[in-house]
């Protein structure tokens, strides 16, 4: 649930290393993977896979061991009601949306005991109907029940992942894995966004450098006010981090809104907004950035 950049990535992967995999979707998307076939175009080539079944309807798939929960934030409910037919008492049910309240909204919807939590370091992309996209060489899975105790569950996905190839490493503080992506994902969304311009741009301007540290700082500040174990060290790893990634790099956010398509700014810079009133501490920047986005934020034009 869905078959987008993130789920139709791994039901490729998966599907080609010998597992049987439902890809939920719909309209042209779904009538093209029914045709040919589900293709990733990737850095090292072409790969098809053939689902096991392809449909838009959650009730024919019956009930399954897992669910590699990839949908925009604002089609999470929509999304979660859907999975209830595919559900036993064990089925493990891994969100890998941006933002860090994914899990908890799940929770709402689906009974706790299915529900766990994850984050995504990859970079992939619906590039026409049927066909995933895959930019850079980089895909690491990282999720674990929502309290992080190991679960034979947890480990089976992680094996199945990682026998096809990407990376699911072992957790022992899933919440500190998902807040350490926001911390960078606010400064990366906010700024290659609000300011339409790239990675490249963040590190040679002084001005927007210091200003991407600034939303680094704040955000983790808000994790920490609200009890996240992101240690002192995570502003300078992720300034680290920052500082190799490819000059043309920008966030989903800003090719979203490239593409005039809906932004998720609800869950990133308008989350880090949320939660900072109600950890009482401050986001100045988080606010201004989701300010500076908000009439983007259903697609099309601008509201003016
Ligand atoms: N792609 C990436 O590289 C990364 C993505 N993420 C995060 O992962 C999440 C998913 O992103 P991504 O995979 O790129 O998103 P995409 O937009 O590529 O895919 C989401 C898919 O979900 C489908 N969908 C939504 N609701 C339903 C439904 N009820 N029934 C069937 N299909 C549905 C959409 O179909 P339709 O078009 O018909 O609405 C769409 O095909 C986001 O939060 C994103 O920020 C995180 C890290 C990296
Ligand atoms: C920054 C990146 C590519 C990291 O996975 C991402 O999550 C996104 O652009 O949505």
């Amino acid at each position: 649930m869905a078959t987008g950049g993130i789920g139709g990535f791994l039901a490729v992967k998966l599907a080609n290393s010998g597992h049987q995999v439902a890809t939920i979707a719909r309209g042209n998307h779904l009538a093209e993977i029914i045709k040919n076939g589900l293709i990733l175009e990737g850095t090292s080539g072409i790969e098809v896979a053939q689902p096991w079944i392809a449909t838009d309807d959650t009730s024919k798939v019956g009930e399954v061991d897992a669910i590699i929960f990839g949908v925009k934030g604002d089609a999470l409910e929509t999304a979660a009601r859907a999975c209830l037919p595919m559900l036993t008492a064990d089925t493990v049910v891994v969100p890998l949306l941006n933002g860090v309240e994914a899990s908890d909204r799940l929770i709402n919807i689906l009974p706790e005991r299915n529900v766990a939590n994850g984050v995504a370091q990859i970079s992939t992309t619906i590039a026409s109907p049927g066909v995933i996209k895959k930019i850079g060489d980089f895909d690491v899975f990282t999720f674990a029940e929502r309290d992080s105790k190991p679960s034979e569950r947890i480990a089976n996905l992680q094996q199945a992942i990682k026998d096809a190839g990407s990376s699911a490493p072992a957790t022992e503080d899933i919440e500190r894995d998902v807040w350490s992506k926001f911390v960078f994902f606010s400064a990366v969304s906010g700024l290659t966004a609000a300011g339409r311009c790239t990675m490249g741009d963040i590190l040679s301007t002084p001005e927007l450098s210091v200003l991407f540290r600034r939303v680094v700082s704040e955000t983790a500040d808000i994790g920490r006010a609200l009890g996240i174990s992101l240690g002192s060290d995570i502003e300078s790893r992720i300034w680290e981090a920052a500082s190799a990634l490819p000059k043309s790099m920008r966030a989903s956010t800003a090719i979203d809104l490239e593409n005039r398509r809906p932004l998720e700014i609800e869950w990133v810079s308008g989350a880090a907004a949320r939660l900072a009133k109600k950890a009482g501490t401050t986001a100045a920047i988080n606010e201004a950035l989701y300010a500076l986005l908000l009439p983007y934020k259903h697609g099309g034009n601008s509201s003016a």
